[in-house]
């Protein structure tokens, strides 16, 4: 059978793949909101990026970040999730993916989103759907909790240990707790960090441009790190 398909003239440009999307989880107050802002910072000179975060009923993340000043304010999106935002990044994550793909119609091609969630919860995970890629972050102040483990203590793929500035205050030894972390995570990678620390803060940026360049290359495979711990979405029990 000839062809019946109308010949093209032009060949079509060569298609750039989507951004990479980034998934930032982790406790309440552990630093999400500042990694964001240091991940802006050191790569938005050279990668064209955007962000969403997650939070439960405002958009007091996103203003955190529209007042650095780290990327044009109409680059960073406020999902607001209602009651379970761990739901949104991992059941049905058709609000942030509408925010992801808004953003990258209205200014994309982009390179790197950021979606931040709203933690309020150890075990939320992303969905592999909504991140290629994700971080999990805890601090130091966060006590055993690198031991305690679950789903983004063990299987994100990259797990920081953030604040380590603040380690001899609260008498927080982070090379023991960095080890801890790594004997959890079976070979995975663990980041001790600081915003005080240039040198951490550039290992963060480098890790990013490694998962962008494996993505872009084909071998970067979307893992996901389990399903979050059974909760109760009730806000009192039964005595
Ligand atoms: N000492 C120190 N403080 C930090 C560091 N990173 C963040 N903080 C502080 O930790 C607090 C919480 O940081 P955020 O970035 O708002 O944390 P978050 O995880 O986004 O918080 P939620 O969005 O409320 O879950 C803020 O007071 C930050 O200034 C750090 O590296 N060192």
């Amino acid at each position: 059978m000839p062809d019946q398909q109308p010949h093209r003239h032009h060949p079509r440009p060569p298609v750039r793949p989507r951004a990479l999307r980034l998934g930032v989880a982790g406790p309440v107050g552990t630093g999400k909101s500042s990694i964001l802002a240091t991940l802006c910072r050191e790569l938005a000179g050279e990668l064209d990026m955007a962000v969403v975060t997650n939070d439960i009923y405002t958009d007091e993340d996103a203003r955190f970040l529209r007042s650095a000043g780290v990327l044009p304010t109409e680059r960073i999106r406020a999902v607001e999730t209602g009651a379970c935002p761990h739901t949104a990044i991992r059941d049905d994550v058709s609000a942030n993916l509408d925010a992801v793909e808004d953003l990258e119609e209205a200014y994309g091609p982009l390179d790197l989103v950021l979606v931040e969630s709203g933690g309020d919860n150890l075990t939320a995970t992303f969905s592999p759907a909504l991140a290629d890629a994700q971080l999990f972050c805890i601090d130091v102040a966060g006590g055993d909790v690198a031991r305690k483990g679950g789903p983004g203590i063990t299987g994100a793929d990259l797990l920081i240990v953030n604040k380590t500035d603040l380690a001899p205050h609260v008498g927080v030894d982070v090379d023991a707790m960095v080890a801890d972390a790594r004997s959890a995570r079976d070979g995975l990678p663990v980041l001790a960090l600081s915003r005080h620390d240039p040198a951490s803060i550039a290992e963060l940026a480098d890790w990013v441009r490694s998962v962008l360049a494996r993505r872009r290359n084909g071998t970067h495979v979307p893992t996901d790190p389990g399903p979050m711990a059974p909760h109760s979405h009730a806000h009192h029990h039964d005595s």
